[in-house]
């Protein structure tokens, strides 16, 4: 057997094509949507998420306003840019970029930004209406990854109710938000949250319909781990130096050999991160409607 990939390259394209007619009907509202990011610190991946980011803003017509701080930023410099961002006009939505390097405390800055900009729903707010389950007409922005898991896996008909879930990771962008979402009324997974801690990890594993690999080990998640058809999410990613020519490459955390046991597999670089991206551009979109047409 071969893996169904989980293309998060077209999936993205997908979700980026029907956000552009919303963003024209915001447009023609006289709403522009206009995501901010915050860079501090000078560290190569982030920076390039984020150019990332602007990017795609470009791509479907929202407006991006690109705040950089050095390394050498204080907190109160973090702090100051983050107040800036909460009474940008032009700023609807926006984003800090983590890491934070060394010295800063992340979730003390993530409690200062407006929960209503909070285009990652990073903020405890947000984070405690995704406990809450509060959805509906008070909706809420989910954090891009794991939104872009279930939304990828929901566009290929993987069946996700009552299925046993592994996720391999507890961090606050990926496992921890997964979990819940997962367990959510209408999603009503079951979810095993594991982690550096977790014994017989394999095992667990192994149990699993559903398996979100997010650790940032290269090739940490074998064969032998995966429930034969089970649908594979490879979400950490490491640069490693190529064997033969010794120039830097993308890994990720899950090996190759499991496409042959798995029903589904997401590539890394190419499956959850473009969907991480997207999801970002959906936060983005939909709390300028809110701010249009309100709750
Ligand atoms: N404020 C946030 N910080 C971080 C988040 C987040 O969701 N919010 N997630 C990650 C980084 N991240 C987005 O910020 C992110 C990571 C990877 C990708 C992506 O598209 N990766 C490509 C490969 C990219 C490459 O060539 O280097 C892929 O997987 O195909 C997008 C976004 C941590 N920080």
């Amino acid at each position: 057997m071969t893996a169904t990939t989980l293309d998060g390259v077209a999936t993205a394209a997908a979700v980026k094509s029907e956000l552009t007619s919303r963003i024209d009907d915001l447009r023609s509202n006289g709403v522009v949507p206009g995501l901010g990011t915050l860079l501090v610190g000078d560290d190569p991946a982030s920076r390039s998420y984020v150019a990332g980011k602007h990017r795609d803003c470009a791509e479907v017509g929202i407006e991006s306003i690109r705040v950089d701080l050095p390394a050498s930023a204080t907190t109160a410099d973090v702090r100051a840019a983050i107040h800036d961002l909460n009474s940008a006009r032009e700023v609807t939505g926006y984003i800090v970029q983590l890491p934070l390097p060394a010295g800063h405390d992340e979730n003390a800055m993530l409690e200062l930004i407006d929960p209503d900009k909070d285009a990652d729903g990073l903020h405890p707010t947000n984070l405690g209406r995704l406990v809450l389950g509060i959805e509906g007409e008070l909706h809420s922005p989910l954090p891009c990854t794991p939104a872009g898991i279930v939304e990828m896996l929901q566009r290929y008909d993987v069946a996700i109710r009552g299925r046993h879930v592994a996720v391999i990771g507890r961090g606050l962008t990926v496992g921890r938000p997964l979990g819940l979402l997962f367990t959510r009324k209408g999603l009503d997974a079951t979810v095993t949250l594991t982690h550096s801690r977790t014994v017989d990890l394999a095992d667990e594993v192994r149990r699993a319909d559903i398996v979100v690999a997010a650790v940032g080990v290269p090739h940490m998640v074998k064969a032998d781990w995966i429930k034969p058809g089970a649908a594979v999410l490879d979400v950490g990613i490491t640069r490693v130096a190529d064997e033969e020519t010794g120039k830097g490459r993308l890994t990720g955390d899950v090996d190759p050999a499991v496409a042959e046991v798995a029903g589904h597999l997401s590539p890394n670089p190419g499956g959850v991160g473009p969907m991480t991206r997207a999801m970002l551009l959906a936060n983005v979109v939909k709390a300028a409607e809110l701010k249009l047409y309100g709750r």
